[in-house]
């Protein structure tokens, strides 16, 4: 019921090119270009406002960009739809800020939304089969599928999130600060969840983060957003490398300094040890 027969199999699943993005006079993207590899975690980061969720949303086709190019899954998504082929749409899962869960629905009612809209021949029976799977793959209990949102703790509310965008067994995942308002165990926890199900799943997972801990622990490279545009990707150590002052200042300040102590990266400590800053 996947697009397994049509997974991309090209290096680049996402590929943005001269981007522009701007609300009335309001500038958010200039000339804005970006490549996520096939199978990374890419973490987006940048200041607030910087347009990393606007970012996000003109790639799936919610913000229809002024200018610039956005191929997903090989597929150009300025060029209006083709409906003989798999709806794109169906081959990524999106876990917006806040988990945009519907209230009325419980957990695996949710769940079973895409499924409904994507695979309206599917049994009563199997689409709630399915979701109850993916309520565990999120890493909930099975009852969980039985609770309404409002029953859930912020944490578990993320999961359902997180089992409703893996619903139609996706090639790309987007995460839109999934540990925003957890704490540190929690979001630990999510953060092993997204990994393993990276590694399981196979998948390309773009992820906006503001939690250097996140950064450490789960992300392929990072890309970074400032001055209307993504200013530098790399692993974090190639971005250490970088004389930039905000990515100076993110990484090597003192949080970014804490969430290191806390992974031990070697490579990256050499590499913070090398721009002979102390980050105090
Ligand atoms: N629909 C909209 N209409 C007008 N302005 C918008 C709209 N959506 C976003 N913006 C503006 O675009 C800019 C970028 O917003 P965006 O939400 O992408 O930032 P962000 O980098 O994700 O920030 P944060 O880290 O705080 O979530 C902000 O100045 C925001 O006010």
């Amino acid at each position: 019921m996947t697009g397994l027969s049509q997974d991309y199999e090209g290096e680049y699943p996402i590929v943005v090119e001269g981007l522009r993005n701007a609300f009335g006079e309001h500038v958010i993207h200039e000339d804005l270009s970006l490549r996520v590899r096939k199978g990374e975690v890419l973490g987006v980061v940048g200041g607030s406002g910087t347009g990393k969720s606007v970012l996000m949303r003109s790639i799936i086709g919610l913000q229809p960009p002024r200018a610039g190019r956005i191929e997903v899954l090989g597929r150009d998504m300025m060029e209006p739809g083709d409906s003989e082929g798999i709806d794109i749409r169906s081959r990524w899962g999106v876990l917006f800020q806040g988990g945009a869960l519907f209230s009325t629905l419980t957990v695996g009612e949710n769940v079973e939304v895409p499924l409904k809209q994507f695979y309206p021949e599917l049994s009563n029976e199997l689409r709630s089969e399915i979701a109850r799977f993916k309520v565990r793959l999120s890493g909930l209990p099975e009852e969980a599928a039985f609770k309404y949102p409002s029953e859930l703790s912020g944490g578990m509310k993320k999961r359902a999130g997180l089992a409703r965008a893996l619903a139609l067994d996706p090639e790309l995942l987007f995460l839109d600060e999934p540990t925003a308002g957890l704490d540190p165990i929690g979001a630990a926890a999510f953060d092993s969840l997204t990994r393993e199900l990276k590694e399981t799943l196979g998948l390309t997972v773009f992820l906006i983060t503001h939690d250097l801990d996140t950064l450490y622990a789960i992300c392929d490279r990072v890309a970074v957003l400032a001055d209307k545009q993504v200013i530098a990707v790399g692993t974090i150590p190639e971005l250490l490398a970088l004389d930039h002052p905000w990515i100076q200042e993110y990484f090597n300040g003192p949080r970014g300094r804490a969430a290191l102590a806390a992974k031990g990266d070697p490579d990256v400590e050499e590499a913070m040890d090398s721009t002979g800053k102390t980050g105090a």
